[in-house]
């Protein structure tokens, strides 16, 4: 399971937890603006936006997971298993392979208006990355400060919703989630009357009552209710530490631990990873299953005018300070 958010206080922040039971070999990649990118069916593009994301580089080609480019436009790809349909190469329109997508749309569009054009006439190929690598069945939240889209390569052909919560999480198909939603229209953070019926009093016996009802389980239908109520009810500071950490708190809400979503044979389906990006800075933040540390990665400290790709292996190991260590520890 997978959940991504769009959220702005002061700055524009995107990211998103990856659940799984394994890595591919995640890496933080930043993609300078001369570092040429090839497709199955497109001109090379040697001269680009920069971005920075998650992925895994295969044979020199970053395998984007999720990514933010500098002009603040980010996608974040989450599995979307047996609705996801990729199709052949469709004369007329810009012929896409599924790996293909986030870099394609965030080297030549600044916002989610510009992505929303190209996406007009897309098709997403079912071409895989390598013989044995299957085109991995995903959709798309793509968001910029101004607004969401979630996208939907399906059987009917390609779906662009616009996305008024800026959350997206697995199945079902996005309409499904937004109709769900209503279910919980009656949720609230404030305390609420009694109005279960008349001339009965029912107590208030607890603080949070307003979002009884609120699903707790993992299932990528319950995560899509209870991001949305944390994103949409969330308040914070406009510094960029309050901001960071408020985002780590919305996407904790769903976040998988290791016991709870038993995948058979032994496998647990965990969060591998949190990302946090400020897109307006161009800093790539995360936390990963057993570091709790927040570690960043600045763009605008690299060369992005380079041609090569730069990448750093995530931070894996938790470091407990203690804070009465003789000196201090480094608390
Ligand atoms: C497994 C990841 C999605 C996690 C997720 O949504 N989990 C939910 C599980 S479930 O539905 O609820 O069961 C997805 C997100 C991005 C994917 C990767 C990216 O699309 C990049 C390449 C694409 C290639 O086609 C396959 C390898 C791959 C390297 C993908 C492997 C894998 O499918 C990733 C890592």
């Amino acid at each position: 399971m997978c959940t991504a958010a769009a959220f702005r206080s002061k700055d524009f922040y995107f990211g998103r937890t990856l659940d799984y039971e394994f890595s591919y070999g995640d890496q933080v990649v930043i993609l300078p603006r001369s570092y040429p990118l090839h497709y199955l069916e497109q001109e090379t593009q040697t001269r680009h936006y920069a971005m920075i994301g998650m992925a895994c580089v295969m044979e020199d080609t970053p395998l984007f997971y999720d990514a933010v480019n500098e002009k603040g436009l980010a996608i974040a790809g989450l599995n979307f298993v047996g609705n996801a349909c990729y199709h052949p190469h469709a004369p007329g329109k810009e012929n896409i392979a599924q790996f293909e997508l986030i870099p394609w749309l965030l080297s030549q569009c600044a916002s989610v208006a510009e992505a929303r054009k190209r996406l007009e006439c897309m098709n997403i190929l079912d071409t895989p990355f390598r013989p044995g690598l299957p085109a991995a069945q995903l959709h798309w939240l793509i968001a910029d400060r101004e607004g969401s889209l979630t996208v939907e390569s399906v059987a009917e052909g390609l779906m662009i919703y616009e996305n008024p919560v800026g959350v997206l999480t697995n199945n079902p198909p996005f309409p499904m989630q937004m109709q769900n939603l209503a279910n919980y229209r009656h949720l609230s953070p404030d305390p609420v009357e009694a109005t279960f019926g008349p001339g009965l009093s029912l107590p208030q016996y607890s603080r949070g009552m307003g979002a009884l009802g609120l699903p707790g389980d993992l299932s990528s239908q319950s995560r899509f209710v209870r991001v949305a109520f944390t994103k949409l009810n969330s308040r914070c500071g406009e510094s960029e530490e309050e901001s960071v950490s408020q985002f780590f708190h919305i996407l904790g809400s769903v976040d998988q631990q290791r016991g709870c979503c038993h995948l058979g044979e032994g496998k647990y389906e965990i969060t591998l990873y949190t990302s946090c990006c400020n897109t307006d800075r161009g800093i790539y933040y995360y936390t990963t299953y057993d570091n709790h540390r927040i570690i960043g990665v600045d763009m605008h400290r690299e060369d992005l005018e380079g041609g090569s790709l730069i990448r750093y292996a995530p931070v894996t190991k938790e470091r407990i300070p203690i804070q009465n260590a003789p000196k201090g520890d480094g608390v």
